[in-house]
C-alpha cells in the first residue's frame, strides 16, 4: 500500500512508478462506451487524503454535481484489502452495500491484477467498478456531464484555452503532483535530490507565473488550477515533512502561499479540504517512510483563512458563472480535520 498506485517500487530499489489506472471506460454525454451520463446511476468513490481523489471532489462540488452523482468517502487508512467503508455505519457503503472498494474491481473483472486505487466510479445497479481513470475522470465531468451541471457552473476546461491548460497541467503532473511522491519515495540519494530539486525548480517557476497573473491559465479558475491546488494543499502538511520536500514550505513562499489560501476560500475549494484525512493517510499508511506510524501535530492551521490579496490581480473565479452552494450537510468536513 504505497499511496502512489505501485506499492513494490515505492520500497523497493527501483525508481518510484506510478502504475497506470486500469479501468477506462468513459461516462459520456453520448454513452459511447457503453455508460451514459445519467443522474444518479454512478458513484463517486474517493479518500480525501489522495490528492488525485481530491481533484474529482472539488470537480464536482464547482460543477453543481452532488445530486447527480453521489459520494462514497473511504477510510484514510487502508488495510491489507486497501480502501474500506469503516467510516459508514456497519463499516458498509450505504448505497454499493460493500465494505471494500475492491469488491466493485472484482465485480469488473475477477483476477483484475491491478491495485485498487481511488479515485474510482462505480456503476450502482450492476455495482462494477468503470473506471479509476484519475487523469480523464475530471475532465469528463468538466465536457461530458454538462447537461448535469448547476446553473452558473463555471467551465472548467475552456475549449480555446485546452493547449495550454494541457501544457501547464503536463509540467505540474510530472515536476510537482507526481514529482513529491518520486521524492518521498525514493530508495536512493540521487534520485531524491533530482525530483526534490524539479519540485522546487517547478514551483519557483510557477511562482513567477503566479505573481502576475491570478490563476494559471486565463483569468478564471480552470482544470489546471484544481490540479495544482491539491499538491499545494498537502504540501506543508505533508510532502514537506514525510516526503522531504524541505528546500522550503509554502508558507515561506509568498506568492504560492496567497494563491493557495485564494483557492482554499473558494467555494468548493477548501470546504472539501480535511487536514485530519490527509495527514494520518500519510504518516500512518506509508511505514516505509514512517515507521512509528506518529502523526505530527503541526503545522497551525490558522494562516488558511488569512486574507491574500489576489483579487488586486484582477480574475474572476467563476468567469461568468457563479461560486457553488453550500456543501451538503452529510458531506461537511468534521470539525478536527478544518483549520
Ligand atoms: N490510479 C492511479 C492514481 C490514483 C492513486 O494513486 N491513488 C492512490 C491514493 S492517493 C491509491 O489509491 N493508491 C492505492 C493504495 O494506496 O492502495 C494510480 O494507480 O497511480
Amino acid at each position: 500500500m504505497s499511496g502512489g498506485g505501485d506499492g513494490n517500487s515505492a520500497y523497493g530499489h527501483k525508481a518510484f512508478q506510478r502504475s497506470k489506472s486500469h479501468f477506462t471506460d468513459r461516462i459520456t454525454a453520448d454513452g459511447r462506451d457503453g455508460r451514459p451520463v445519467t443522474a444518479g446511476r454512478y458513484r463517486l468513490v474517493v479518500s480525501r487524503a489522495c490528492p488525485w481523489a481530491s481533484r474529482a471532489v472539488i470537480s464536482r462540488r464547482l460543477l453543481g454535481l452532488e445530486d447527480a452523482l453521489s459520494m462514497a468517502i473511504a477510510d484514510p487508512i487502508q488495510d491489507d484489502r486497501s480502501w474500506r467503508f469503516t467510516l459508514d455505519p456497519d463499516g458498509r457503503d450505504p448505497v454499493l452495500g460493500i465494505r471494500y472498494l475492491s469488491e466493485a474491481y472484482d465485480r469488473r473483472e475477477r483476477d483484475h491484477g491491478t491495485g485498487v486505487s481511488v479515485p474510482a466510479i462505480v456503476d450502482v445497479p450492476s455495482g462494477e467498478l468503470v473506471t479509476n481513470d484519475y487523469q480523464q475522470l475530471t475532465l469528463d465531468l468538466a465536457t461530458e456531464w454538462t447537461a448535469l451541471h448547476r446553473p452558473g457552473a463555471p467551465d472548467l476546461y475552456p475549449d480555446r484555452l485546452r493547449d495550454e491548460i494541457d501544457t501547464v497541467m503536463a509540467d505540474v503532473y510530472e515536476d510537482v503532483n507526481n514529482g513529491v511522491y518520486r521524492a518521498g519515495f525514493a530508495s536512493e540519494q540521487g534520485e531524491y535530490e533530482q525530483a526534490c530539486a524539479r519540485v522546487f525548480r517547478r514551483l519557483e517557476l510557477l511562482t513567477s507565473r503566479l505573481a502576475r497573473q491570478r490563476y494559471l491559465v486565463g483569468d478564471t479558475i480552470t482544470e489546471a488550477d484544481i490540479r495544482l491546488f491539491t499538491t499545494l494543499v498537502r504540501f506543508d502538511a505533508v510532502y514537506h515533512g514525510h516526503f522531504k520536500c524541505n528546500r522550503w514550505k509554502l508558507t515561506e513562499n509568498p506568492v504560492l502561499w496567497a494563491y493557495v489560501r485564494d483557492l482554499f476560500q473558494t467555494p468548493g475549494f477548501g470546504d472539501t479540504v480535511d487536514f485530519d484525512h490527509i495527514k494520518r493517510h500519510y504518516y500512518r499508511v506509508h511505514t516505509g517512510i514512517n515507521p512509528t506510524r506518529i502523526v505530527p501535530l503541526g503545522p497551525d492551521l490558522a494562516g488558511w483563512r488569512a486574507s491574500h490579496h489576489r483579487e488586486e490581480l484582477g480574475g474572476r473565479p467563476f468567469g461568468t458563472g457563479t461560486p457553488p452552494g453550500p456543501v451538503r450537510v452529510d458531506e461537511e468536513v468534521p470539525a478536527r480535520g478544518r483549520p
